[in-house]
């Protein structure tokens, strides 16, 4: 197979967590016999420091004649105070829109190996594995008006029917492909947009008849994403509830440096990133944890190409790395020594050298 991928590093950890991915998705591709020709774009601060644009024509052009994009992450200190056009955020969200990648998938599962790592109990979190899909082209973040002086400010949440019929026809056929369940998330004792939500969830179920559909506020939600998380399979919900939840679910894996991102539309064309931020708070230090870059590696080869071995060696690797007891600094103990994001890749290197082609996967991420 023959493959072209649009690589928009971004800022402070993005560049270090995608350099790792990119080495990896090479080792796939010579093992496997595919060619995967990779082309580097700006977006993000990077960006707006050489274009003056969050988003460049130039970076556009590439994706659009790219077969699937690999992002780091975008943002930092440095643009904090830029006018809101100049963000490096709006590379991100300009990105999502312009290629309409409405459904982000964001699997979490809890992985035996890491146990450790999560401040919940192991009976809480040893069953986990969800699937949040989130709304990613609606909602809040580009509901117009949205200004603000000194004295006011405004955002505006509109969703229209179509954009809903289509996340929920989503996530009903993902729930379809794994435990069965939806839970549909939203705030529909106070807000107009989760009443219109909750109607279409209603409304949608019975052309899934297979499927078990409850419904939960968004904060109660939150609060048993925590207490009780394994008695979810498909969270759908819309934009800003799932940025949140999804954060806030990485405590179950143990860090948040684990998980990984498929934004996708109906066609096959996706953007795969981290669910986590540019991170400055490490960037520099070649610290920061490759797994939800290197996963999402893993995400691009089966939801885009269609590769599910490929995307299962890479997975298994990651698990066997983990098993044997390697971390970067987030996941390591107190007594443990923290391997860099280059060691800890080196690892699945060669573990994928070792043993790339296995069918016995015990857990899966994605
Ligand atoms: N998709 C994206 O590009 C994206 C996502 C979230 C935040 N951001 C941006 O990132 C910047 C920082 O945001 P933030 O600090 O709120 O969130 P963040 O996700 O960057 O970091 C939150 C915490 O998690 C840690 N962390 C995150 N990823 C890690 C990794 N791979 N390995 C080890 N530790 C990791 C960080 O060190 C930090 O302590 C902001 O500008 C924000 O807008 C971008
Ligand atoms: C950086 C920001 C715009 C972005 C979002 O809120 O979608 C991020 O938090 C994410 O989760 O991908
Ligand atoms: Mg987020």
């Amino acid at each position: 197979m023959e493959k072209r991928v649009a690589v928009l590093p971004g800022d402070g950890i993005g560049p270090e967590v995608m350099a790792e991915a990119v080495r990896v998705l090479e080792v796939v591709g010579r093992r496997f016999n595919h060619t995967f020709h990779t082309e580097y774009g700006l977006i993000g601060g990077a960006a707006i420091d050489e274009k003056n644009n969050p988003l460049p024509k130039e970076t556009i052009e590439l994706c659009e004649s790219s077969d699937a994009i690999l992002l780091g992450a975008v943002g930092g200190p440095k643009w904090d105070q830029n006018p809101s056009e100049l963000r490096p955020e709006k590379g991100l969200l300009a990105i999502r829109k312009h290629f309409d990648l409405f459904a982000n998938l964001r699997p979490v599962a809890a992985v035996p190996s890491l146990i450790h790592a999560s401040p919940l109990k192991e009976e809480i979190v040893k069953e986990v594995d969800m699937l949040i899909v989130r709304e990613l082209t609606g909602g809040l973040y580009f509901g117009k008006p949205s200004r603000h002086t000194d004295q006011s400010a405004v955002d505006t949440l509109v969703y229209t029917r179509e954009e809903i019929e289509r996340i929920v026809d989503k996530g009903f056929e993902l729930a379809r492909l794994r435990k069965g369940k939806v839970t549909s998330v939203d705030k529909a004792n106070v807000l107009e947009s989760s009443k219109l939500w909750r109607k279409i969830v209603e409304e949608k179920k019975v052309d899934y008849p297979d499927i078990e559909v409850e419904h939960q506020l968004v904060d109660s939600a939150a609060m048993k994403l925590i207490t009780n998380p394994s008695v979810f399979d498909v969270i759908i919900t819309e934009n800003m509830f799932g940025d949140i939840l999804s954060d806030e679910a990485s405590v179950i894996t143990g860090s948040l440096g684990l998980l990984p991102s498929a934004s996708v539309r109906s066609d096959g064309l996706g953007l795969y990133e981290p669910v986590h931020g540019s991170a400055p708070d490490v960037a520099g230090q070649g610290v920061a944890n490759p797994a939800a870059a290197i996963l999402s590696v893993a995400m691009m080869l089966k939801y885009s190409f269609g590769l599910e071995t490929e995307a299962a060696a890479v997975e298994k690797a990651v698990n066997t790395v983990f098993e044997e007891g390697h971390f970067t600094a987030d996941l390591a103990g107190k007594d443990q020594r923290a391997l860099s994001t280059k060691e800890w890749t080196d690892k699945i290197v060669d573990e994928l050298d070792l043993q790339f082609v296995s069918n016995s996967i015990m857990y899966s991420y994605i």
